[in-house]
């Protein structure tokens, strides 16, 4: 949903810095590297310690590179199977690196083996949401779901979230709620999504593989 309303949105937005960070030369594969770098070390340093608060603004500082590398591609008329493979293979890390900083916090400091059990969950179901699409797409398929919780979901309420959690440590009472609230709604929507990406994956290769039976050998 976000991905469909708020990228036009994002777009306009960041299209002049895309278009200065092109003119200083910098390129859009720099771009995409350094925005995971910057999201990992702030998933991975900040939420293990329980800062909550700085590590949401360290990687709100860098998640958004990953609107700004399509952007210079497109503008640049550079956008590559290369520049796409790295920007989604790289997404995945840094989706890692957010939960997984969730899931160390829970495990250590933060002593909830359930939180860090549902942390983990919404890590992993994730990667499987995103792998779906990505393996439906590479035997040929539409995959024409998108589902409840894209990755942009998946990120906005963890990360607005965390970042209102952290402010338990400024003195605001019982808002450190938030999060474990944003990762058991990520987890469920999670799971929603890959159920409804996996009937449409499965309805679609039933009706390729009827398509192909009636033409000829099938292609997998
Ligand atoms: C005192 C208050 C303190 C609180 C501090 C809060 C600070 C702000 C907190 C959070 C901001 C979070 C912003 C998160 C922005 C995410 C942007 C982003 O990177 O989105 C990526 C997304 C998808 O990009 P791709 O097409 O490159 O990725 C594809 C995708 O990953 C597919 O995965 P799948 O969906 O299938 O699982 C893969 O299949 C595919 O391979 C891959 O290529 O981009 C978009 O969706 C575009 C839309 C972005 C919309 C961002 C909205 C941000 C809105 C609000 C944030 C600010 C809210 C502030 C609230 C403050 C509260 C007080
Ligand atoms: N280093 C990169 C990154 C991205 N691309 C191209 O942009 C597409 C992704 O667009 P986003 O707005 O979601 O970033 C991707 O599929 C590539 O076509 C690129 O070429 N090089
Ligand atoms: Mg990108
Ligand atoms: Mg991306």
């Amino acid at each position: 949903m976000l991905n469909k309303y708020a990228r036009a949105f994002f777009t306009r937005v960041l299209t002049p810095f895309a278009a200065l960070l092109l003119r200083l030369g910098v390129s859009p594969d720099a771009v995409t590297l350094i925005g995971t770098a910057g999201v990992m070390a702030g998933a991975l340093v900040f939420f293990p310690m329980g800062e909550f608060f700085w590590g949401t603004i360290v990687i709100t500082l860098f998640v958004f590179s990953d609107l700004v590398d399509g952007n210079m591609a497109r503008q640049a008329g550079i956008s590559s199977r290369w520049g796409a493979f790295l920007d989604s293979t790289l997404d995945r890390v840094a989706d890692g690196a957010i939960f997984a900083g969730f899931a160390l916090w829970y495990a250590g400091r933060g002593d909830d083996n359930i939180l860090c059990a549902v942390a983990i969950f919404c890590l992993a179901s994730g990667q499987v949401v995103s792998y779906t699409k990505a393996r439906g797409e590479s035997i040929g398929l539409p995959v024409a779901v998108n589902g409840l919780v894209e990755r942009a979901e998946r990120l906005v309420i963890s990360l607005v979230a965390a970042g209102l959690a952290g402010l338990h440590k400024f003195g605001v009472p019982h808002i450190d709620i938030l999060l474990p609230i944003a990762l058991w709604i990520v987890a469920v929507g999670s799971l929603v999504t890959l159920i409804q990406r996996v009937v449409t994956v499965r309805r679609e290769s039933a009706e390729a593989d009827a398509a192909s039976a009636a033409s000829g050998p099938a292609d997998r």
